[in-house]
């Protein structure tokens, strides 16, 4: 069942084309996650779905629901991580989340929400003292106080360490397993292909693709990169490169020296066939690696543009 339907969604600053035609569909409980370049138009999205900004033109349903007709029933249904600088500083965690519970008509336990968050020791602690992961957690523990259907998180883990980032990893998957829709944007790839049902490439104000990171990956290209590095140095390298270099499904080649890199389509076969060469003319190879396309080879291919870390 679709929780979320965005239809044609556009928005402009002045001159600045924002948001140029988005149209999406979300099911309930999926992780759904907008990834794209600087300025590609993510925040403003989220924003008009959110009910913060008004679009230009377009439709937006939330449960089948409009912001237009149906305002404060749609704001039961959803949860909006506040931006960290919204958090009451001087109350402590367990007081915002009681803060925000007072908003809704319904809302959930503060103990069950500082449980889920993992914040239940420093439930006393004020917000100025906490650290940046456990504000961030705070953050999204008021975005789940009024039990949404559906949450939205934007960058959730911009800025935190590894650890910190996968504790919020754990949370996420937490709300997912309640069966909880989510709708995230993150500047993180590996976050992006460990936590998306489907991603959402947003560039320019357009979609350029959508699909499970998986699906997204293997669209992208059949192809491996293969590296090898041989211990002859580089007479024996070039010579292997030019004897597979006419090999069909060896798509590209490139040496450095005594290392070659090759991307192939049946990786397995052209590794076959090199090493059959390597091991008639007595080359010794010291390294072999293939390596399989990520995600972040997806952005880059589809955007052009190198990801922000
Ligand atoms: N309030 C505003 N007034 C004018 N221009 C804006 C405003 N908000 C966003 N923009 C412009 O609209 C475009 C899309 O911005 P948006 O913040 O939605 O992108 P984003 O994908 O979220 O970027 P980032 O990854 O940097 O957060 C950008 O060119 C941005 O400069």
């Amino acid at each position: 069942m679709s929780v979320l339907t965005v239809t044609n969604l556009r928005k402009s600053y002045g001159t600045v084309k924002a948001v140029e035609d988005i149209s999406f569909t979300v099911e309930a409980g999926e992780v759904f996650t907008i990834i794209g370049p600087n300025g590609a138009g993510k925040t403003t999205t989220l924003e008009m779905i959110e009910g913060l900004q008004e679009p230009d033109a377009g439709t937006i349903s939330i449960n089948g629901l409009t912001w237009k007709k149906d305002e404060s029933e749609i704001k039961t249904l959803i949860g909006v991580q506040p931006q960290s600088g919204a958090l009451f500083e001087l109350l402590t965690a367990e007081e915002n989340l009681d803060l925000f519970a007072s908003f809704y008509p319904r809302s959930r336990k503060t103990s069950e929400v500082l449980e889920m968050i993992n914040l239940t020791e420093h439930r006393d602690k004020r917000v100025k003292s906490l650290s940046g992961g456990q504000r961030q957690r705070l953050a999204i523990g008021l975005a789940m106080i009024n039990d949404p259907r559906v949450i939205f998180l934007d960058e959730p883990t911009t800025g935190l360490d590894p650890q910190a980032r996968r504790n919020i990893w754990d949370i996420i998957l937490k709300l997912k397993a309640l069966g909880t829709t989510i709708i995230l944007t993150t500047h993180y790839m590996e976050e992006a292909e460990k936590l998306s049902d489907r991603v959402c490439i947003v560039d320019q104000g357009h979609i350029i693709s959508l699909d499970t990171p998986a699906a997204l990956i293997s669209r992208l290209t059949q192809e491996r990169e293969m590296r090898l590095s041989f211990h002859d140095g580089e007479e024996a390298a070039s010579q292997t490169e030019k004897a597979i270099q006419s090999q069909p499904d060896i798509v590209r080649m490139e040496r450095d020296g005594a290392n070659l890199t090759l991307w192939s389509v049946k990786p397995e076969q052209s590794l076959y066939d090199l090493l059959g060469f390597t091991k008639e003319r007595g080359y010794r190879v010291g390294h072999v690696s293939i390596r399989e396309m990520s995600l972040e080879d997806v952005f880059i291919a589809f955007t052009g543009k190198e990801w922000r870390d």
